[in-house]
């Protein structure tokens, strides 16, 4: 993976564990917003992608490419490929149970990727520090060992739960109810 230093961790980050009580080895992610283009399922076009945690600590995560994810006529559109990596990075530090957004999203292109692909995605964390976390993802074709499609590397910065109502509004809130925002 080619990547900036903005997304290294520095040498002080710390490579999280299985968080105590979070998900189960082997359980099924559900979507974290049911009109999310990366997971919800209520998105008319969104990837509807499928995930599940093997060791509480990374994700697994797969989509098919489908006619509405086109740029070139027949391949995935770049930009979709990005959302797919966002999408399976959030969630992979989502399994931590403290709010991100994405900062930084850099993103190698390998191989094109027809519609109709089943993408497999995979994506860790290299390290935290302080209110940031270094991640990474990779997306093959056709299997979990498939050739390698898409890498990216992010750098995601630790947000309060207010920061989606402030800037989007109650509806992540309804869906939610693990969190008060004004306990
Ligand atoms: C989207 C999920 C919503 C749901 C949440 C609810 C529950 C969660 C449940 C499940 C989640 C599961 C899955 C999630 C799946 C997908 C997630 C997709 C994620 C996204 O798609 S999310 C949308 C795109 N994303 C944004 O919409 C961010 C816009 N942005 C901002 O809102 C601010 O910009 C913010 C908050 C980032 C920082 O603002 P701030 O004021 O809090 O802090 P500040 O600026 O001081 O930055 C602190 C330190 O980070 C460094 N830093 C910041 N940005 C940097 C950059 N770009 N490059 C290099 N360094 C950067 C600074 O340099 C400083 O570093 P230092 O401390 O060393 O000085």
């Amino acid at each position: 993976m080619t990547r900036s230093s903005v997304t290294t961790p520095p040498p002080d980050a710390v490579r999280p564990g299985p968080l105590p009580g979070g998900p189960a080895p082997g359980s099924p992610l559900g979507p974290h917003y049911s009109r999310c283009f990366g997971c919800g399922d209520d998105h008319p076009t969104g990837l509807h992608l499928t995930a599940t945690t093997p060791d509480g600590i990374t994700v697994q995560a797969r989509f098919v490419v489908g006619e509405s994810h086109q740029g070139a006529p027949g391949l995935a559109h770049g930009g979709v490929l990005a959302a797919a990596m966002d999408e399976v990075i959030g969630m992979s530090v989502w399994l931590f149970r403290k709010p991100y957004v994405t900062g930084r999203l850099e993103t190698d292109y390998l191989r094109p990727v027809p519609v109709g692909t089943e993408l497999y995605l995979r994506a860790w964390c290299n390290g935290m520090s302080g209110r940031k976390a270094y991640l990474e993802a990779e997306g093959r074709i056709g299997s979990a060992d498939g050739p390698v499609a898409v890498r990216a590397a992010a750098l995601f910065i630790e947000v309060g739960m207010e920061h989606f109502v402030e800037h989007g509004g109650q509806a992540i809130i309804d869906e939610h109810h693990e969190y008060e925002v004004n306990p």
